[in-house]
Formats: structure tokens, C-alpha cells, sequence
């Protein structure tokens, strides 16, 4: 008996060992503020107006080309889940769209098109709401002026889907200078919680900067970057004190055991496992975990449309995995994504007419 509280203490003491660690690789406040972990750069140094003249010149013209020979002889093409087809009159809904903004729920996709709404000084008459252009329920759809504002639901099978039907919608519309931006929320390793990560590069759960999918029974490998100039952009709108990072983010099919937590119905490692891998992602430049950005970063970076990932941290998974914040907590840090992309959306539309 005396043998097995020996043998827990020691297990104790190893673990309390860990999370000492692991708590000196948190970043606190003052360090974490605006450095991309990736190339030094400092956020607050990037002169929006320089970079947004060369980026917008660069994309203001390009066309979205679906990369599919066969798709041109189909007589209409069902986007069967989001409830449109290519003979409808896209052009006249779709042709100004310049932006796609996406994230798992559809509740805050509806409350980012209201803000926006609200922002542009749109009024509805009393009692109107915005729209929810998707005539399915397995996404929603809102459009506020040029920007799209679409939930993709969980996981990566869910947001592939969306992003496949969606770039035929734009494609067939006809929209130009397209960018997509994914905004959601996220485990952090090694950053406080409520801290914003604007990813440079989504990593597989081997922590690999690639997606491997099976394609006819083959494994193809798929890049996952995205497009550093649109996410410098984004990171130098952030003007307020808590704090924003740049790194890379895990991506995973699973939010239990593809993410190392300790608190699923399955598990058959142990705490020591779970911090020797977090740490050697965080060591390896991973800043938080989610499950979308590797299938959102593979599909853009294949069609060469710019796209970038923004993501509050939950919670510091250096520090546990229950979720633990309040509802009023969680609510704040998801609206914390928002107020930066719509920052950055009122300091980037008037470069779409020059
Ligand atoms: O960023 P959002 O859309 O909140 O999604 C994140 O939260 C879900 C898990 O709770 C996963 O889909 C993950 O990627
Ligand atoms: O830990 C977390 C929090 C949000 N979303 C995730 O996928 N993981």
C-alpha cells in the first residue's frame, strides 16, 4: 500500500515537474504581443497602407479558377448543400463579393454580418433581420455589401465541403479579388487565454505543414500555408492591449485524443505523453490547436486564393483542457477575432476602388 501512494507521488511530483515547464513557456502579456514566432517580425511595424497597395494591386484583377476540366461540361452544377446551382443568376448576387469570412457556428456568423450591418450604417426596417442566403440548413449564408460572412459547422469534412461549393459559387459569379478568412476559436499552447493567433502555417496532428488526404485510394499531400501578407495585414489591425500572436496552429480530426486531452470517454495515455508532445509542438512553433485551418489552408493555397486564419485561445492547454471560462468569458474572447477582422475590413475596402 505504502508502495502505490510512494509510486502516485512520484507520478505527482513528475507531473507538478511539467507543468513548471511548461508554465515558463507560457508568453505573459508584454512578450507575447505582436512578434510572428516564424520570422521575428514585429505586427506593430507593418505599415498597413504600403502593404495594402501591393497586396490589393496584385489581387484586385485575379479571377477564382476551379482547377476541375471536367466541371465546364456539366449543363448545371448543384451546389446541393448550400442550396444554388450554376444556371441561377449568380452574377447578379455574388459578381461584388470580395471576401468570405467563415467559422464554425452559424450564430457567430449572423452576429459578425450584424456588426458589420451596424458598422456600414445599414438599416433594416424594425423587426427585419439579415437573411440567411443558404436555402439548406446545413450552412448559413450572410451577405453584408462585399463580404460573405458563412459558417463551415466542425472538423474538416464539414469546411471542405463549404469551401468547394462556395469557390464554384464565386467562380460562376464572377467575383474577383477574392480573399477568405477563417475566424475562430482554439486551444492555445504556451499563450494566455483570451490571446488572438493569426496562424503562418496550419500543421497536421504529426506536425507536419501539410494535409495528407486520400484521393481513389491514394495519399496526397497537400500544402498548408497561408498568405503572409494578407495575415500581416490583419495582425497590424490589432490595437488593443491583450495580446496577439503569430504562429503556427495544429490541426486535428478530433478535439479529445487528436488533441491530446486527458478528458475524453476514450484515453489510453498519460499525462506525461500529453506534455511531452504539447511541448514539442509549442517547442516546434505551434501556437494553438483547432480543427479546421489544415483542409481551409490546403484548399486556398491549392487555388492560390489568399486566405488567412485568426483564432482566440480558449484556454492554455499547457495549463489543462476543460474549457473553463463562462459563458460571458468565451463570448468576450470570440468577439475579440471579430473586432480585428472588422478593423481590418474598414481599413482594407476603400483599396477595392482605386
Ligand atoms: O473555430 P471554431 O469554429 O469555434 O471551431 C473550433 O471549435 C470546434 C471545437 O470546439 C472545432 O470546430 C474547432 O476548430
Ligand atoms: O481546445 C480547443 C478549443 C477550441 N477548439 C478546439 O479545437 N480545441
Amino acid at each position: 500500500m505504502e508502495r502505490l501512494v510512494e509510486s502516485f507521488d512520484d507520478l505527482n511530483s513528475a507531473f507538478d515537474d511539467q507543468l513548471n515547464r511548461a508554465r515558463a513557456h507560457t508568453q505573459s502579456d508584454s512578450d507575447a504581443v505582436s512578434i510572428d514566432l516564424d520570422t521575428g517580425k514585429d505586427n506593430k511595424k507593418i505599415d498597413f497602407a504600403k502593404l495594402a497597395e501591393t497586396f490589393y494591386n496584385e489581387q484586385r484583377q485575379r479571377i477564382i479558377e476551379i482547377q476541375n476540366p471536367h466541371i465546364s461540361s456539366l449543363p448545371n452544377d448543384f451546389l446541393y448543400h448550400i442550396g444554388y446551382a450554376s444556371t441561377d443568376d449568380l452574377v447578379s448576387l455574388f459578381s461584388d463579393v470580395k471576401y468570405v469570412f467563415t467559422g464554425g457556428s452559424s450564430g457567430r456568423m449572423q452576429k459578425f454580418a450584424n456588426s458589420l450591418k451596424e458598422a456600414a450604417g445599414v438599416k433594416l426596417p424594425t423587426g427585419a433581420q439579415l437573411a440567411d442566403l443558404s436555402t439548406t440548413d446545413r450552412y448559413s449564408l450572410f451577405k453584408v455589401g462585399p463580404v460573405l460572412s458563412v459558417s463551415h459547422g466542425m472538423g474538416m469534412p464539414s469546411i471542405s465541403i463549404l469551401l468547394h461549393e462556395i469557390t464554384k459559387l464565386l467562380a460562376y459569379a464572377g467575383a474577383t479579388g477574392v480573399s477568405m478568412v477563417r475566424m475562430g476559436t482554439s486551444g492555445g499552447v504556451g499563450v494566455e487565454p483570451g490571446s488572438v493567433v493569426v496562424t503562418t502555417t496550419a500543421v497536421n496532428g504529426s506536425l507536419e505543414p501539410f494535409q495528407r488526404c486520400t484521393i481513389l485510394g491514394e495519399e496526397v499531400k497537400r500544402t498548408s500555408e497561408f498568405n503572409d501578407d494578407l495575415g500581416d495585414l490583419i495582425a497590424s489591425c490589432w490595437d488593443e492591449d491583450t495580446p496577439i500572436v503569430r504562429g503556427k496552429t495544429m490541426s486535428t480530426d478530433d478535439f479529445y485524443e487528436g488533441q491530446g486531452r486527458l478528458d475524453g470517454a476514450i484515453c489510453d495515455y498519460v499525462g506525461k505523453n500529453k506534455m511531452d508532445f504539447l511541448m514539442k509542438a509549442h517547442k516546434g512553433g505551434v501556437r494553438n490547436i483547432e480543427m479546421e485551418s489544415l483542409q481551409f489552408a490546403s484548399f486556398t493555397h491549392r487555388l492560390g486564393i489568399p486566405a488567412a486564419m485568426v483564432a482566440v485561445a480558449l484556454l492554455n492547454r499547457l495549463e489543462g483542457d476543460q474549457v473553463p471560462a463562462s459563458a460571458e468569458t468565451l463570448s468576450e474572447y470570440s468577439a475579440r477575432p471579430q473586432r480585428l477582422l472588422a478593423s481590418f475590413l474598414k481599413k482594407s475596402i476603400p483599396y477595392h476602388s482605386k
